[in-house]
Protein backbone atom coordinates (compact mmCIF):
# COMPACT_ATOMS: atom_id res chain seq x y z
CA UNK A 1 0.00 0.00 0.00
CA UNK A 2 0.93 3.57 -0.57
CA UNK A 3 2.02 5.93 2.49
CA UNK A 4 0.71 9.43 2.26
CA UNK A 5 3.27 11.93 1.91
CA UNK A 6 1.02 14.40 3.04
CA UNK A 7 2.48 17.11 5.18
CA UNK A 8 0.30 16.32 8.25
CA UNK A 9 0.22 19.22 10.73
CA UNK A 10 0.97 19.56 14.37
CA UNK A 11 -1.09 17.27 16.50
CA UNK A 12 -2.76 15.08 13.84
CA UNK A 13 0.58 13.84 13.25
CA UNK A 14 1.37 11.98 16.41
CA UNK A 15 -2.27 10.38 16.93
CA UNK A 16 -1.66 6.91 15.81
CA UNK A 17 -4.35 5.79 18.14
CA UNK A 18 -6.71 6.96 20.34
CA UNK A 19 -5.00 6.77 23.45
CA UNK A 20 -2.75 9.44 22.02
CA UNK A 21 -5.67 11.39 22.27
CA UNK A 22 -6.05 11.31 26.03
CA UNK A 23 -3.10 13.51 26.92
CA UNK A 24 -4.77 16.34 24.49
CA UNK A 25 -6.33 19.64 26.51
CA UNK A 26 -9.45 21.37 24.77
CA UNK A 27 -7.00 23.51 22.76
CA UNK A 28 -5.62 20.62 21.26
CA UNK A 29 -8.87 18.90 20.70
CA UNK A 30 -9.98 22.18 18.90
CA UNK A 31 -6.49 22.44 16.94
CA UNK A 32 -7.19 17.96 16.15
CA UNK A 33 -10.27 18.67 14.85
CA UNK A 34 -9.00 21.37 12.43
CA UNK A 35 -6.23 19.32 11.55
CA UNK A 36 -8.39 15.87 10.78
CA UNK A 37 -11.41 18.25 8.76
CA UNK A 38 -8.56 19.43 6.43
CA UNK A 39 -7.34 16.11 5.87
CA UNK A 40 -10.49 14.19 4.92
CA UNK A 41 -10.72 17.30 2.27
CA UNK A 42 -7.59 17.02 0.95
CA UNK A 43 -7.68 13.13 0.03
CA UNK A 44 -11.13 13.19 -0.88
CA UNK A 45 -10.70 15.91 -3.13
CA UNK A 46 -8.40 13.59 -4.97
CA UNK A 47 -9.40 9.96 -4.09
CA UNK A 48 -12.73 10.64 -3.87
CA UNK A 49 -15.52 8.98 -1.68
CA UNK A 50 -18.10 9.93 0.62
CA UNK A 51 -17.33 13.34 1.99
CA UNK A 52 -20.03 14.87 4.21
CA UNK A 53 -20.75 12.69 6.23
CA UNK A 54 -17.44 12.61 7.48
CA UNK A 55 -17.25 16.22 7.95
CA UNK A 56 -20.15 16.35 9.85
CA UNK A 57 -18.93 13.97 12.55
CA UNK A 58 -15.46 15.23 12.85
CA UNK A 59 -15.72 16.64 16.60
CA UNK A 60 -17.89 13.66 17.12
CA UNK A 61 -15.71 10.84 16.41
CA UNK A 62 -12.70 12.80 18.14
CA UNK A 63 -14.95 13.50 21.44
CA UNK A 64 -16.01 9.47 21.32
CA UNK A 65 -12.45 8.18 20.82
CA UNK A 66 -11.61 10.91 23.97
CA UNK A 67 -14.04 9.77 26.08
CA UNK A 68 -14.29 5.80 25.27
CA UNK A 69 -11.34 3.20 26.25
CA UNK A 70 -11.60 1.68 22.28
CA UNK A 71 -11.60 -0.49 20.75
CA UNK A 72 -12.33 -2.50 24.26
CA UNK A 73 -15.33 -0.13 24.25
CA UNK A 74 -17.28 -1.23 20.95
CA UNK A 75 -17.87 1.72 18.50
CA UNK A 76 -20.17 0.97 15.77
CA UNK A 77 -20.55 3.85 12.83
CA UNK A 78 -24.30 3.11 11.45
CA UNK A 79 -23.67 2.99 7.32
CA UNK A 80 -20.62 3.61 7.89
CA UNK A 81 -19.57 6.39 4.95
CA UNK A 82 -19.19 8.63 7.97
CA UNK A 83 -16.27 6.76 9.63
CA UNK A 84 -13.43 8.25 7.51
CA UNK A 85 -12.06 10.19 10.82
CA UNK A 86 -12.63 7.19 12.88
CA UNK A 87 -10.17 5.43 10.60
CA UNK A 88 -7.45 7.82 10.17
CA UNK A 89 -7.75 8.42 14.36
CA UNK A 90 -7.45 4.68 14.57
CA UNK A 91 -4.32 3.99 12.66
CA UNK A 92 -4.86 4.85 9.43
CA UNK A 93 -4.42 7.88 8.71
CA UNK A 94 -1.03 6.80 6.94
CA UNK A 95 -2.63 4.69 4.52
CA UNK A 96 -5.85 6.45 4.10
CA UNK A 97 -5.05 7.71 0.66
CA UNK A 98 -5.92 4.30 -0.28
CA UNK A 99 -9.18 4.85 0.77
CA UNK A 100 -11.73 2.48 -1.64
CA UNK A 101 -9.32 1.82 -4.26
CA UNK A 102 -8.20 -1.62 -5.11
CA UNK A 103 -5.85 -3.00 -3.05
CA UNK A 104 -6.69 -0.15 -0.47
CA UNK A 105 -8.58 -0.15 2.51
CA UNK A 106 -12.28 -0.56 2.69
CA UNK A 107 -14.84 2.76 2.49
CA UNK A 108 -16.64 1.37 5.39
CA UNK A 109 -15.73 -0.20 8.72
CA UNK A 110 -14.73 -3.38 8.53
CA UNK A 111 -13.82 -5.82 11.26
CA UNK A 112 -10.71 -7.75 9.66
CA UNK A 113 -9.24 -4.14 8.69
CA UNK A 114 -8.78 -2.86 12.40
CA UNK A 115 -9.84 -3.91 15.93
CA UNK A 116 -11.31 -0.64 16.06
CA UNK A 117 -14.13 -1.51 13.46
CA UNK A 118 -16.27 -2.97 16.16
CA UNK A 119 -18.66 -4.07 13.16
CA UNK A 120 -18.55 -4.29 9.37
CA UNK A 121 -21.50 -2.05 7.84
CA UNK A 122 -22.33 -0.40 4.52
CA UNK A 123 -26.14 -1.00 4.56
CA UNK A 124 -28.10 1.18 6.84
CA UNK A 125 -29.70 0.64 10.15
CA UNK A 126 -27.63 -2.44 11.25
CA UNK A 127 -25.94 -0.59 14.30
CA UNK A 128 -28.32 -0.61 17.00
CA UNK A 129 -29.34 -4.92 16.67
CA UNK A 130 -25.58 -5.08 16.45
CA UNK A 131 -24.65 -3.24 19.56
CA UNK A 132 -27.38 -4.78 21.79
CA UNK A 133 -26.20 -7.96 20.58
CA UNK A 134 -22.68 -6.94 22.09
CA UNK A 135 -23.98 -5.24 24.78
CA UNK A 136 -26.26 -8.53 25.92
CA UNK A 137 -22.85 -10.55 24.92
CA UNK A 138 -21.38 -8.46 27.76
CA UNK A 139 -23.88 -9.32 29.85
CA UNK A 140 -23.50 -12.84 30.21
CA UNK A 141 -19.59 -12.87 29.72
CA UNK A 142 -19.52 -10.84 33.24
CA UNK A 143 -17.76 -7.78 31.50
CA UNK A 144 -20.69 -5.00 32.92
CA UNK A 145 -17.85 -1.69 32.51
CA UNK A 146 -17.56 -2.39 28.65
CA UNK A 147 -18.85 0.44 27.29
CA UNK A 148 -21.50 0.28 24.02
CA UNK A 149 -21.86 3.05 21.26
CA UNK A 150 -23.30 3.20 18.21
CA UNK A 151 -23.74 6.66 16.02
CA UNK A 152 -26.50 5.96 13.97
CA UNK A 153 -27.78 8.86 11.58
CA UNK A 154 -31.85 10.57 11.72
CA UNK A 155 -32.30 9.13 8.21
CA UNK A 156 -30.98 5.36 9.43
CA UNK A 157 -33.05 5.67 12.69
CA UNK A 158 -35.85 5.76 10.84
CA UNK A 159 -35.53 2.70 9.05
CA UNK A 160 -37.64 -0.58 10.21
CA UNK A 161 -34.63 -2.76 11.06
CA UNK A 162 -33.49 0.35 13.55
CA UNK A 163 -37.14 0.66 15.61
CA UNK A 164 -37.20 -3.25 15.58
CA UNK A 165 -33.87 -2.89 17.93
CA UNK A 166 -34.66 -0.08 19.86
CA UNK A 167 -38.16 -2.27 20.43
CA UNK A 168 -35.65 -4.56 21.79
CA UNK A 169 -33.28 -2.92 23.35
CA UNK A 170 -35.59 -0.65 25.39
CA UNK A 171 -37.04 -3.99 27.57
CA UNK A 172 -33.14 -4.60 28.69
CA UNK A 173 -31.05 -3.18 31.07
CA UNK A 174 -28.12 -3.63 28.13
CA UNK A 175 -25.55 -0.70 28.54
CA UNK A 176 -25.40 1.09 25.32
CA UNK A 177 -25.58 4.46 24.35
CA UNK A 178 -27.02 5.44 21.02
CA UNK A 179 -25.42 8.83 19.50
CA UNK A 180 -28.19 9.78 16.99
CA UNK A 181 -26.35 11.87 14.54
CA UNK A 182 -29.39 14.57 13.53
CA UNK A 183 -28.24 16.95 10.06
CA UNK A 184 -31.96 16.53 8.62
CA UNK A 185 -30.18 14.62 5.40
CA UNK A 186 -30.36 11.53 4.31
CA UNK A 187 -28.34 11.33 0.88
CA UNK A 188 -31.28 13.54 -0.01
CA UNK A 189 -32.82 15.64 2.58
CA UNK A 190 -34.27 12.94 5.15
CA UNK A 191 -38.10 11.90 5.13
CA UNK A 192 -41.11 11.21 7.12
CA UNK A 193 -42.81 11.79 10.80
CA UNK A 194 -39.94 11.05 12.52
CA UNK A 195 -38.01 13.50 10.70
CA UNK A 196 -40.66 16.29 11.57
CA UNK A 197 -40.68 15.33 15.39
CA UNK A 198 -36.94 15.64 15.25
CA UNK A 199 -36.99 19.02 13.72
CA UNK A 200 -39.98 20.09 16.42
CA UNK A 201 -37.16 18.73 19.20
CA UNK A 202 -34.61 21.21 17.55
CA UNK A 203 -36.71 23.67 17.68
CA UNK A 204 -38.30 23.37 21.13
CA UNK A 205 -41.61 23.00 19.52
CA UNK A 206 -41.93 19.35 20.33
CA UNK A 207 -45.37 18.45 22.39
CA UNK A 208 -45.34 14.63 22.12
CA UNK A 209 -43.04 13.28 24.65
CA UNK A 210 -40.06 12.04 24.16
CA UNK A 211 -40.16 8.91 21.47
CA UNK A 212 -36.87 8.11 23.47
CA UNK A 213 -38.31 7.67 26.58
CA UNK A 214 -41.56 6.28 25.43
CA UNK A 215 -39.41 3.70 24.11
CA UNK A 216 -37.41 3.14 28.10
CA UNK A 217 -34.23 5.03 26.74
CA UNK A 218 -32.38 7.76 28.36
CA UNK A 219 -32.46 10.85 26.50
CA UNK A 220 -29.91 13.69 26.72
CA UNK A 221 -29.94 16.49 23.47
CA UNK A 222 -30.48 18.02 21.67
CA UNK A 223 -26.73 18.87 21.46
CA UNK A 224 -24.73 21.09 19.40
CA UNK A 225 -22.56 18.26 17.39
CA UNK A 226 -19.54 20.43 16.86
CA UNK A 227 -19.34 21.88 20.27
CA UNK A 228 -16.21 19.54 21.33
CA UNK A 229 -16.30 20.44 25.01
CA UNK A 230 -20.19 20.30 25.47
CA UNK A 231 -19.99 16.41 23.87
CA UNK A 232 -17.22 15.53 25.97
CA UNK A 233 -18.94 16.54 29.01
CA UNK A 234 -22.01 14.75 27.98
CA UNK A 235 -20.69 11.51 26.98
CA UNK A 236 -18.60 11.46 30.51
CA UNK A 237 -21.94 11.97 32.22
CA UNK A 238 -23.74 9.10 30.05
CA UNK A 239 -20.94 6.95 30.83
CA UNK A 240 -22.00 6.66 34.14
CA UNK A 241 -25.59 6.18 33.07
CA UNK A 242 -27.18 2.56 33.16
CA UNK A 243 -29.07 1.02 30.81
CA UNK A 244 -30.12 2.05 27.01
CA UNK A 245 -29.03 5.79 26.33
CA UNK A 246 -29.67 8.25 23.78
CA UNK A 247 -27.66 11.18 23.19
CA UNK A 248 -28.97 13.57 20.07
CA UNK A 249 -26.67 15.22 18.78
CA UNK A 250 -27.25 18.26 15.81
CA UNK A 251 -25.30 18.26 13.11
CA UNK A 252 -24.37 20.01 9.61
CA UNK A 253 -23.62 17.61 6.54
CA UNK A 254 -20.51 18.71 5.20
CA UNK A 255 -19.25 20.86 7.92
CA UNK A 256 -16.01 23.04 7.41
CA UNK A 257 -16.55 23.44 3.70
CA UNK A 258 -18.81 25.56 2.20
CA UNK A 259 -19.87 23.98 -1.14
CA UNK A 260 -20.23 20.95 1.00
CA UNK A 261 -22.64 22.79 3.49
CA UNK A 262 -24.27 24.77 0.69
CA UNK A 263 -25.05 21.39 -1.41
CA UNK A 264 -25.24 19.04 0.78
CA UNK A 265 -26.86 16.12 -1.62
CA UNK A 266 -23.61 17.08 -4.27
CA UNK A 267 -21.36 16.70 -1.56
CA UNK A 268 -22.67 13.22 -0.09
CA UNK A 269 -20.17 12.21 -2.42
CA UNK A 270 -19.04 15.01 -4.84
CA UNK A 271 -16.14 12.95 -6.86
CA UNK A 272 -12.90 14.71 -6.95
CA UNK A 273 -13.34 18.58 -6.44
CA UNK A 274 -10.68 21.84 -5.46
CA UNK A 275 -9.70 21.32 -2.35
CA UNK A 276 -9.50 25.27 -1.58
CA UNK A 277 -12.76 26.04 -3.04
CA UNK A 278 -14.61 23.26 -3.01
CA UNK A 279 -15.45 23.41 -6.65
CA UNK A 280 -16.05 20.23 -8.77
CA UNK A 281 -14.12 19.00 -11.57
CA UNK A 282 -17.19 18.00 -13.82
CA UNK A 283 -16.53 15.99 -16.87
CA UNK A 284 -18.64 17.55 -19.60
CA UNK A 285 -21.07 15.10 -19.38
CA UNK A 286 -22.74 16.19 -23.01
CA UNK A 287 -20.10 14.36 -24.75
CA UNK A 288 -20.42 11.29 -22.96
CA UNK A 289 -23.71 8.88 -23.29
CA UNK A 290 -25.96 8.90 -20.25
CA UNK A 291 -25.90 7.27 -16.55
CA UNK A 292 -28.40 4.04 -16.84
CA UNK A 293 -30.24 6.11 -13.55
CA UNK A 294 -30.61 9.20 -16.14
CA UNK A 295 -31.85 7.10 -18.92
CA UNK A 296 -34.64 5.52 -16.27
CA UNK A 297 -35.20 8.85 -14.60
CA UNK A 298 -35.94 10.59 -17.68
CA UNK A 299 -37.66 8.16 -19.33
CA UNK A 300 -40.12 7.13 -16.59
CA UNK A 301 -40.86 11.19 -16.93
CA UNK A 302 -41.65 10.94 -20.45
CA UNK A 303 -44.31 7.36 -19.69
CA UNK A 304 -45.51 9.23 -16.99
CA UNK A 305 -47.03 12.37 -18.28
CA UNK A 306 -48.61 9.92 -21.15
CA UNK A 307 -49.77 7.54 -18.62
CA UNK A 308 -51.39 8.69 -15.53
CA UNK A 309 -51.54 5.70 -13.77
CA UNK A 310 -47.56 5.84 -13.54
CA UNK A 311 -46.32 6.12 -9.99
CA UNK A 312 -42.53 6.00 -8.81
CA UNK A 313 -41.18 4.93 -5.26
CA UNK A 314 -37.65 5.25 -4.12
CA UNK A 315 -35.88 4.41 -0.86
CA UNK A 316 -34.48 7.21 0.18
CA UNK A 317 -32.54 7.58 -2.75
CA UNK A 318 -33.86 10.13 -5.35
CA UNK A 319 -30.65 11.38 -6.77
CA UNK A 320 -28.85 7.69 -6.93
CA UNK A 321 -31.92 6.52 -8.75
CA UNK A 322 -32.61 9.83 -10.35
CA UNK A 323 -36.44 9.43 -9.40
CA UNK A 324 -35.48 13.16 -8.42
CA UNK A 325 -36.95 14.00 -12.16
CA UNK A 326 -40.22 12.61 -11.68
CA UNK A 327 -40.05 13.95 -8.00
CA UNK A 328 -39.67 17.51 -9.61
CA UNK A 329 -42.11 17.18 -12.57
CA UNK A 330 -44.77 14.36 -11.04
CA UNK A 331 -44.43 15.08 -7.29
CA UNK A 332 -47.95 13.95 -5.89
CA UNK A 333 -46.51 10.45 -8.23
CA UNK A 334 -43.54 9.89 -7.41
CA UNK A 335 -42.31 8.91 -3.65
CA UNK A 336 -39.21 8.88 -1.53
CA UNK A 337 -40.50 6.88 1.34
CA UNK A 338 -36.67 6.78 3.18
CA UNK A 339 -34.52 4.31 4.12
CA UNK A 340 -37.44 1.79 4.00
CA UNK A 341 -37.05 -1.03 1.36
CA UNK A 342 -39.63 -3.40 2.95
CA UNK A 343 -41.91 -1.04 2.63
CA UNK A 344 -41.36 0.52 -0.48
CA UNK A 345 -41.60 -3.13 -1.93
CA UNK A 346 -45.25 -3.55 0.08
CA UNK A 347 -46.20 0.21 -0.69
CA UNK A 348 -46.05 -1.09 -4.35
CA UNK A 349 -47.85 -4.48 -3.76
CA UNK A 350 -50.95 -1.77 -2.68
CA UNK A 351 -50.57 0.30 -5.14
CA UNK A 352 -50.67 -2.20 -7.88
CA UNK A 353 -53.86 -3.81 -6.53
CA UNK A 354 -55.75 -0.88 -7.54
CA UNK A 355 -54.57 -1.00 -10.83
CA UNK A 356 -51.32 1.47 -10.63
CA UNK A 357 -48.63 1.04 -12.94
CA UNK A 358 -45.60 1.44 -9.98
CA UNK A 359 -42.23 1.28 -10.62
CA UNK A 360 -40.42 0.59 -7.59
CA UNK A 361 -36.69 1.78 -7.68
CA UNK A 362 -34.24 -0.15 -5.73
CA UNK A 363 -30.46 -0.59 -5.71
CA UNK A 364 -30.24 -4.40 -6.35
CA UNK A 365 -28.25 -4.72 -3.22
CA UNK A 366 -30.59 -3.01 -1.02
CA UNK A 367 -33.46 -4.89 -2.53
CA UNK A 368 -31.87 -7.83 -0.22
CA UNK A 369 -33.39 -6.02 2.67
CA UNK A 370 -37.30 -6.83 1.08
CA UNK A 371 -37.04 -10.21 0.07
CA UNK A 372 -39.63 -11.50 1.87
CA UNK A 373 -42.19 -8.85 0.40
CA UNK A 374 -40.86 -9.22 -3.06
CA UNK A 375 -42.12 -12.90 -3.12
CA UNK A 376 -44.74 -12.88 -0.42
CA UNK A 377 -46.43 -9.68 -1.06
CA UNK A 378 -45.81 -9.26 -4.84
CA UNK A 379 -44.99 -12.45 -6.62
CA UNK A 380 -47.03 -14.75 -4.77
CA UNK A 381 -50.37 -12.66 -5.55
CA UNK A 382 -48.79 -12.36 -8.56
CA UNK A 383 -49.15 -8.06 -8.71
CA UNK A 384 -47.89 -6.70 -11.24
CA UNK A 385 -45.14 -4.04 -10.01
CA UNK A 386 -42.15 -3.50 -12.28
CA UNK A 387 -39.22 -3.63 -10.19
CA UNK A 388 -35.83 -1.04 -11.43
CA UNK A 389 -32.71 -2.62 -9.98
CA UNK A 390 -30.09 0.28 -10.35
CA UNK A 391 -26.35 -1.10 -9.35
CA UNK A 392 -27.09 -3.89 -10.67
CA UNK A 393 -23.46 -6.13 -11.31
CA UNK A 394 -20.15 -4.90 -9.68
CA UNK A 395 -20.53 -1.67 -8.60
CA UNK A 396 -16.82 -0.52 -8.29
CA UNK A 397 -15.44 0.95 -5.36
CA UNK A 398 -17.94 0.69 -2.44
CA UNK A 399 -17.34 -2.80 -2.70
CA UNK A 400 -18.98 -6.18 -1.68
CA UNK A 401 -21.19 -4.56 0.81
CA UNK A 402 -22.94 -2.62 -2.28
CA UNK A 403 -22.18 -4.89 -5.81
CA UNK A 404 -25.61 -5.97 -6.69
CA UNK A 405 -24.36 -9.63 -7.89
CA UNK A 406 -26.86 -12.15 -6.37
CA UNK A 407 -30.24 -10.36 -7.58
CA UNK A 408 -30.35 -13.08 -10.56
CA UNK A 409 -29.75 -15.65 -8.49
CA UNK A 410 -32.44 -14.59 -5.53
CA UNK A 411 -35.22 -13.66 -7.72
CA UNK A 412 -35.04 -16.37 -10.74
CA UNK A 413 -36.37 -19.18 -8.10
CA UNK A 414 -39.66 -17.08 -7.52
CA UNK A 415 -42.73 -17.87 -9.64
CA UNK A 416 -44.35 -15.19 -11.34
CA UNK A 417 -41.63 -12.79 -11.55
CA UNK A 418 -39.66 -11.89 -14.84
CA UNK A 419 -36.19 -10.32 -14.99
CA UNK A 420 -35.05 -8.43 -17.66
CA UNK A 421 -31.64 -6.66 -18.11
CA UNK A 422 -31.02 -4.05 -21.09
CA UNK A 423 -27.70 -4.45 -23.15
CA UNK A 424 -28.40 -0.96 -23.54
CA UNK A 425 -30.25 1.80 -23.22
CA UNK A 426 -32.54 1.45 -26.15
CA UNK A 427 -34.10 -1.68 -24.65
CA UNK A 428 -34.39 -0.43 -21.13
CA UNK A 429 -36.32 2.33 -22.48
CA UNK A 430 -38.49 -0.48 -24.75
CA UNK A 431 -38.72 -3.08 -21.39
CA UNK A 432 -40.57 0.07 -19.50
CA UNK A 433 -42.50 1.20 -21.98
CA UNK A 434 -43.95 -2.45 -22.25
CA UNK A 435 -44.18 -2.90 -18.61
CA UNK A 436 -46.25 -0.34 -18.33
CA UNK A 437 -48.56 -1.20 -21.17
CA UNK A 438 -49.88 -3.55 -18.72
CA UNK A 439 -47.89 -6.89 -17.49
CA UNK A 440 -50.20 -9.70 -15.90
CA UNK A 441 -46.84 -10.16 -13.92
CA UNK A 442 -44.30 -8.70 -12.03
CA UNK A 443 -40.93 -7.96 -13.52
CA UNK A 444 -37.26 -7.05 -12.32
CA UNK A 445 -35.37 -4.66 -14.49
CA UNK A 446 -32.07 -4.44 -13.66
CA UNK A 447 -29.36 -2.57 -14.72
CA UNK A 448 -25.53 -1.45 -13.75
CA UNK A 449 -24.21 1.72 -12.54
CA UNK A 450 -22.48 4.22 -14.63
CA UNK A 451 -22.92 5.11 -18.33
CA UNK A 452 -24.12 2.79 -21.46
CA UNK A 453 -22.83 3.35 -24.49
CA UNK A 454 -25.54 5.22 -26.49
CA UNK A 455 -25.22 9.25 -27.12
CA UNK A 456 -28.37 9.48 -29.02
CA UNK A 457 -30.48 7.20 -26.65
CA UNK A 458 -34.08 8.98 -26.10
CA UNK A 459 -35.22 7.02 -29.48
CA UNK A 460 -39.17 6.23 -30.08
CA UNK A 461 -40.14 3.27 -27.49
CA UNK A 462 -41.81 0.14 -29.05
CA UNK A 463 -43.42 -3.05 -27.23
CA UNK A 464 -40.87 -6.23 -26.89
CA UNK A 465 -42.54 -9.31 -26.84
CA UNK A 466 -41.91 -11.07 -23.74
CA UNK A 467 -38.96 -13.85 -23.41
CA UNK A 468 -37.28 -13.30 -26.75
CA UNK A 469 -33.77 -12.95 -27.40
CA UNK A 470 -31.81 -11.14 -29.78
CA UNK A 471 -29.24 -12.94 -32.61
CA UNK A 472 -26.25 -10.34 -32.30
CA UNK A 473 -23.92 -11.91 -34.72
CA UNK A 474 -24.26 -15.44 -36.71
CA UNK A 475 -21.35 -17.76 -36.32
CA UNK A 476 -20.60 -21.80 -37.04
CA UNK A 477 -18.36 -22.87 -33.87
CA UNK A 478 -18.67 -21.13 -30.82
CA UNK A 479 -21.62 -19.66 -29.28
CA UNK A 480 -21.87 -17.09 -26.68
CA UNK A 481 -24.84 -15.84 -24.71
CA UNK A 482 -24.41 -12.48 -22.29
CA UNK A 483 -27.20 -10.93 -20.47
CA UNK A 484 -27.11 -7.57 -20.17
CA UNK A 485 -24.61 -4.19 -20.62
CA UNK A 486 -21.78 -6.90 -20.16
CA UNK A 487 -22.73 -8.42 -23.67
CA UNK A 488 -21.17 -5.07 -25.16
CA UNK A 489 -17.56 -6.48 -24.70
CA UNK A 490 -18.22 -9.14 -26.49
CA UNK A 491 -18.82 -7.27 -29.75
CA UNK A 492 -15.64 -5.69 -29.05
CA UNK A 493 -13.68 -9.38 -28.49
CA UNK A 494 -15.24 -11.19 -31.66
CA UNK A 495 -13.39 -7.65 -33.28
CA UNK A 496 -9.97 -8.49 -31.88
CA UNK A 497 -9.95 -12.09 -32.49
CA UNK A 498 -9.08 -13.64 -35.86
CA UNK A 499 -11.69 -15.65 -36.80
CA UNK A 500 -14.48 -13.72 -36.24
CA UNK A 501 -16.88 -15.87 -38.30
CA UNK A 502 -16.18 -18.41 -36.05
CA UNK A 503 -18.04 -16.90 -32.98
CA UNK A 504 -21.92 -16.24 -32.71
CA UNK A 505 -23.27 -13.84 -30.37
CA UNK A 506 -26.47 -13.76 -28.46
CA UNK A 507 -28.52 -11.11 -26.11
CA UNK A 508 -30.77 -12.47 -23.77
CA UNK A 509 -32.26 -9.16 -22.42
CA UNK A 510 -34.80 -11.54 -20.55
CA UNK A 511 -33.25 -13.89 -17.98
CA UNK A 512 -37.11 -15.20 -17.44
CA UNK A 513 -38.58 -16.41 -19.16
CA UNK A 514 -35.92 -17.55 -21.45
CA UNK A 515 -36.37 -17.66 -25.26
CA UNK A 516 -36.41 -21.81 -25.47
CA UNK A 517 -36.89 -21.73 -28.84
CA UNK A 518 -34.03 -20.30 -29.64
CA UNK A 519 -32.04 -21.51 -26.77
CA UNK A 520 -32.60 -25.15 -28.18
CA UNK A 521 -31.57 -24.22 -31.71
CA UNK A 522 -28.30 -23.10 -30.23
CA UNK A 523 -28.07 -25.83 -27.48
CA UNK A 524 -27.95 -28.58 -30.38
CA UNK A 525 -26.07 -26.62 -33.11
CA UNK A 526 -22.76 -25.66 -31.03
CA UNK A 527 -20.43 -27.75 -29.61
CA UNK A 528 -18.98 -24.85 -27.48
CA UNK A 529 -21.61 -22.55 -25.48
CA UNK A 530 -20.56 -19.70 -22.98
CA UNK A 531 -22.75 -17.89 -20.97
CA UNK A 532 -21.41 -13.90 -19.72
CA UNK A 533 -23.33 -11.95 -16.92
CA UNK A 534 -22.39 -9.25 -14.22
CA UNK A 535 -23.99 -11.61 -11.00
CA UNK A 536 -23.34 -14.81 -9.14
CA UNK A 537 -22.25 -17.96 -11.68
CA UNK A 538 -24.40 -19.70 -8.55
CA UNK A 539 -27.94 -19.65 -9.84
CA UNK A 540 -27.40 -17.33 -12.39
CA UNK A 541 -28.44 -16.96 -16.30
CA UNK A 542 -25.67 -19.64 -17.07
CA UNK A 543 -27.35 -21.52 -14.40
CA UNK A 544 -30.66 -21.00 -15.78
CA UNK A 545 -29.20 -22.03 -19.61
CA UNK A 546 -27.43 -25.31 -18.02
CA UNK A 547 -30.86 -26.22 -16.15
CA UNK A 548 -32.89 -25.88 -19.42
CA UNK A 549 -29.94 -27.83 -21.27
CA UNK A 550 -30.42 -30.79 -19.00
CA UNK A 551 -34.35 -30.49 -19.06
CA UNK A 552 -34.61 -31.28 -22.81
CA UNK A 553 -31.56 -34.05 -22.39
CA UNK A 554 -28.25 -32.05 -24.07
CA UNK A 555 -25.65 -32.83 -22.31
CA UNK A 556 -22.35 -30.35 -23.36
CA UNK A 557 -20.26 -28.09 -21.63
CA UNK A 558 -21.35 -24.50 -20.99
CA UNK A 559 -19.03 -22.18 -19.61
CA UNK A 560 -20.58 -19.97 -17.81
CA UNK A 561 -18.40 -16.37 -16.88
CA UNK A 562 -19.90 -14.76 -13.64
CA UNK A 563 -19.34 -14.37 -9.85
CA UNK A 564 -17.38 -16.76 -8.79
CA UNK A 565 -18.35 -17.94 -5.06
CA UNK A 566 -16.57 -15.46 -2.91
CA UNK A 567 -16.96 -11.61 -2.18
CA UNK A 568 -15.55 -9.24 -4.86
CA UNK A 569 -13.33 -6.64 -3.47
CA UNK A 570 -13.56 -3.06 -3.63
CA UNK A 571 -11.68 -1.05 -6.55
CA UNK A 572 -12.52 0.61 -9.89
CA UNK A 573 -14.97 -1.92 -12.15
CA UNK A 574 -12.41 -2.77 -14.83
CA UNK A 575 -9.90 -4.16 -12.18
CA UNK A 576 -13.29 -5.92 -10.16
CA UNK A 577 -13.92 -7.75 -13.55
CA UNK A 578 -10.81 -8.99 -13.94
CA UNK A 579 -10.78 -10.11 -9.90
CA UNK A 580 -14.34 -12.08 -10.80
CA UNK A 581 -12.71 -14.07 -13.96
CA UNK A 582 -15.76 -11.96 -16.34
CA UNK A 583 -13.37 -9.39 -17.88
CA UNK A 584 -13.01 -9.18 -22.08
CA UNK A 585 -9.21 -11.26 -21.40
CA UNK A 586 -10.69 -13.97 -19.58
CA UNK A 587 -13.38 -15.10 -22.16
CA UNK A 588 -10.84 -14.12 -25.57
CA UNK A 589 -8.43 -16.66 -23.54
CA UNK A 590 -11.42 -19.08 -22.84
CA UNK A 591 -12.46 -18.44 -26.22
CA UNK A 592 -9.27 -18.82 -28.00
CA UNK A 593 -8.57 -22.05 -27.29
CA UNK A 594 -11.23 -23.55 -29.50
CA UNK A 595 -9.97 -21.73 -32.78
C1 LIG B 1 -30.32 -0.37 3.50
C2 LIG B 1 -29.70 0.86 2.86
N1 LIG B 1 -30.45 1.63 2.06
C3 LIG B 1 -29.92 2.72 1.46
C4 LIG B 1 -28.60 3.04 1.67
C5 LIG B 1 -27.98 4.22 0.93
N2 LIG B 1 -27.57 5.26 1.86
C6 LIG B 1 -26.31 5.42 2.22
S1 LIG B 1 -26.09 6.70 3.28
C7 LIG B 1 -27.74 7.05 3.23
C8 LIG B 1 -28.29 8.21 4.02
C9 LIG B 1 -27.96 8.03 5.47
O1 LIG B 1 -28.48 9.16 6.15
P1 LIG B 1 -28.23 9.27 7.72
O2 LIG B 1 -28.49 7.98 8.36
O3 LIG B 1 -29.03 10.41 8.19
O4 LIG B 1 -26.68 9.54 7.84
P2 LIG B 1 -25.87 10.84 7.36
O5 LIG B 1 -25.40 10.56 5.96
O6 LIG B 1 -26.82 11.99 7.44
O7 LIG B 1 -24.74 10.95 8.33
C10 LIG B 1 -28.41 6.18 2.42
C11 LIG B 1 -29.87 6.22 2.12
C12 LIG B 1 -27.84 2.20 2.50
N3 LIG B 1 -26.51 2.43 2.73
N4 LIG B 1 -28.40 1.13 3.09
C1 LIG C 1 -23.07 4.93 1.50
C2 LIG C 1 -24.12 4.46 0.57
O1 LIG C 1 -24.67 3.39 0.70
C3 LIG C 1 -24.46 5.26 -0.61
O2 LIG C 1 -23.90 6.55 -0.58
C4 LIG C 1 -23.93 4.54 -1.82
O3 LIG C 1 -22.51 4.58 -1.76
C5 LIG C 1 -24.42 5.23 -3.07
O4 LIG C 1 -23.92 4.55 -4.18
P1 LIG C 1 -23.87 5.29 -5.60
O5 LIG C 1 -22.69 6.21 -5.54
O6 LIG C 1 -23.71 4.15 -6.57
O7 LIG C 1 -25.16 6.02 -5.75
MG1 LIG D 1 -28.57 12.37 8.34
Amino acid sequence: MSHYTHSLKSILEHINSPKDLKPLNQENLRQLATELREFIIDIVSVKEGHLGASLGVVELTIALHYVFNTPIDKLIWDVGHQAYGHKILTGRKDIFDTNRQFGGISGFPKMKESDFDAFGTGHSSTSISALLGMALAAQLQGKPERQHIAVIGDASIASGMAFEGLNHAGETKANMLIVLNDNAMGIDPSVGALKKYLTNVKTGSAKEENIFECLNFHYTGPVDGHDLPSLIKELEILKHVDGPKLLHVITTKGKGLQKAEENQVTYHAPGKFNKQTGELQRKNAALEPPKFQDVFGKTIVELALKNEKIVGITPAMPTGSSLKYMMATIPERAYDVGIAEQHAVTLAAGMATDGMVVFCNIYSTFLQRAYDQVIHDVALQNLPVIFCLDRAGLVGEDGPTHHGVYDISYLRCIPNLAIFSPLNEEELRNIMYTAQLGLDHPIAIRYPRGRGKMLNWQLPMKKLPIGKAVVVKKGHKIAILSTGPIGNMISEMIEELNQPDAIAHYNFPFIKPLDNKLLKEILSKFEHIITLEDGAAIGGFGSAVLEFANNIGIHKIIKIFGVPDFYITHGATEKLYKEAGIDKMSVKQYVQQFL
